[in-house]
């Protein structure tokens, strides 16, 4: 579904990527690995459009989306997640959904009463400004806003970086569910190696912007790979 191919890109004249090649099969959920700024957010930042490619390819169902900006690829059916969440504190829960179905230009207003239904919690919240809402609240107001736009594909940037643990479950509960009674294709970022065995079917490993590891989630219990994800 999604196919990253020699991708490079940086800040200025810091280059971050070195020619990126990562494959996305739909129905799966592939996480991408690598110790703090291996360039994890920046990678994904180029295939979302956030951030230019300086070189290589983003094949989205074999279109070639490099050039195309983020409100055309969210409208192609790519939700984000960004990192830290991104969800708008002066806004009210229903306020940050309503943006996110606007933004889509559909008039079905469904968007909103599916992506609930994945965080039914997020119901009794609605009238209240997201910025008040705890940690995990907001992650889950942030998958739900990505939910709107109805995806095929989710791009999750550490959706439990700074969560706490009962909270994580909940998270990985929904990406789970997401990813197994919906279809949903998913990539994610996720650092730590027991989440991204239970949720991922195959994983990228970065360093120092190049992949140095892929596989299925089996190898993802080598001890290289353990040592690879060390700091
Ligand atoms: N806006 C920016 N301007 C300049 N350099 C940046 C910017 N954002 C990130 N970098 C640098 O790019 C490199 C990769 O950062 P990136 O955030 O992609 O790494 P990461 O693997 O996602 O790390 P983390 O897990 O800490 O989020 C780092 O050296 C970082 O300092």
């Amino acid at each position: 579904m999604l196919r990253v191919e020699g991708l490079t890109a940086g800040y200025g004249r810091a280059q971050v990527l070195f020619g990126i090649d990562l494959e996305v099969p739909a129905g799966a959920v592939v996480s991408v690995m690598g110790r703090n700024g291996v360039g994890k957010t920046t990678l994904l930042n180029t295939v979302m459009g956030v951030l230019p490619a300086t070189g290589g390819r983003v094949l989205f169902d074999g279109a070639d989306i490099t050039r195309r900006g983020t409100h055309a690829r969210v409208r192609g059916r790519i939700g984000y997640v960004p990192q830290g969440h991104g969800t708008f504190p002066q806004l009210t829960v229903e306020e940050n959904l309503l943006v996110a179905w606007e933004a889509t230009g559909r008039r079905d207003p469904g968007g909103v009463a599916a992506a609930l239904g994945v965080f039914p919690r997020l119901r009794e919240l609605l009238k209240r400004r997201a910025g008040f809402l705890s940690g995990g609240q907001q992650q889950q107001l942030a998958i739900a806003r990505a939910l709107v736009t109805d995806p095929r594909l989710l791009v999750l940037d550490e959706p439990t970086e700074g969560i706490q643990p009962s909270i994580v479950a909940e998270i990985e509960e929904a990406i789970t569910t997401l990813h197994q009674n919906r279809g949903l294709t998913v990539l994610l970022v996720e650092q730590y190696l027991d989440i991204a065995l239970r949720l991922a079917d195959a994983f990228t490993v970065i360093d120092r912007g190049s992949v140095v590891r892929q596989g299925g989630r089996a190898e993802l219990r080598d001890g290289e790979i353990q040592r690879l994800l060390a700091i």
